[in-house]
């Protein structure tokens, strides 16, 4: 078992922004279509297009002629308690389940669904471009082999951090699962701070895009620490000195920071009920 193309039985429940980013990556990846279905009543028509021109098996709801040998939860926290009712007819004791469900902890899937080989993760956006960042716990049911599947799925979609304590995906939550929001409103403030100092709207939101884009570029091919990419832009008492007094500054950016990924981690948590 080393790749995408090995897998069988694999059912996608909810083919949304991250089931279906998850799905375009299998899919690019190797995954045979006739061993994937995927289930949702309201796919978008990029998603009907994937799966129309790859032949991939696709259900309402979950069919009562097969099971899962892995089954992939990516619909919304609120309505996973009603989709967990109806999937009963494609789970056996084997059935490897896969969350990617913000808060929704192993154990809740475990009081509705048995005590099945269960995996929490959280993945980001970028997973669209393979690019993404995926956080995952395995509870103690997973063995060697359905975690190399796990990872196997997970690792098309991007780069995979396994956590030995449940407790911290909802710190990844905050950070990783997240974070993509953070960066691009980071961009959006740029932008506007730069339409402040009187540049015409459209080239302070091409400037601060590019600006992201390129940095986000030298922190990937560099390999460099961010803390020594920032110093090499920033000359003693030049520009970068002056804004980073204010962004550096006790009441700057850290404690903004810290207050935010406190209240995401927190609601991970609340999301859990
Ligand atoms: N969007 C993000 O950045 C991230 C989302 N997540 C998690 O991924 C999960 C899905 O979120 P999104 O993809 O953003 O939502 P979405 O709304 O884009 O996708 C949800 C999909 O579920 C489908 N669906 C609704 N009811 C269904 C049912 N009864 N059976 C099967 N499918 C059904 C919808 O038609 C839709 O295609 C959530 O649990 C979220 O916490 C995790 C990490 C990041
Ligand atoms: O906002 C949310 O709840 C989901 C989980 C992480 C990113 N988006």
């Amino acid at each position: 078992m080393s790749d995408l193309g090995a897998l069988e039985g694999v059912v996608l429940v909810g083919a949304g922004n991250m089931g279906g980013a998850m799905l375009s990556g299998w899919v690019s990846g190797g995954v045979k279509p006739q061993n994937i279905t995927v289930i949702d009543p309201n796919p978008s028509d990029r998603i009907k297009g994937l799966l129309d021109s790859r032949g991939i098996r696709h259900a309402v709801t979950p069919p009562d002629n097969m099971k899962a040998k892995i089954l992939i939860l990516a619909v919304k926290p609120q309505v996973m308690y009603a989709v967990l009712e109806t999937l009963h007819p494609v789970i056996d004791e084997e059935t490897l389940v896969i969350s990617v469900a913000a808060g929704k902890t192993l154990s809740y899937f475990e009081e509705r669904l048995g005590a099945l080989p269960m995996v929490r993760t959280i993945p980001n956006t970028p997973s669209m471009i393979g690019r993404g960042v995926i956080g995952a716990f395995a509870n103690e049911r997973v063995g060697a082999e359905d975690r190399t599947k796990a990872d196997i799925l997970l690792s098309a979609v991007g780069h995979v951090e396994w956590v030995g304590d449940e407790a911290d995906i909802d710190a990844v939550t905050a950070v990783a699962g997240s974070g993509p929001a953070y960066v691009f409103y980071l961009v959006e403030c740029m932008a506007e701070a730069a339409r402040k100092l009187g540049l015409d709207e459209d080239l302070a939101m091409r400037l601060a895009r590019e600006t992201v884009i390129g940095a986000g570029a030298l922190l990937d091919h560099s390999g460099e620490e961010a803390g020594v990419l920032r110093k090499n832009v920033t000359s003693p008492g030049g520009t970068t000195a002056a804004a980073l007094s204010h962004l550096m500054a006790e009441d700057g950016l850290q404690p903004v920071f810290d207050a935010a990924l406190k209240a995401a981690r927190d609601r991970s948590r609340e999301l859990s009920g």
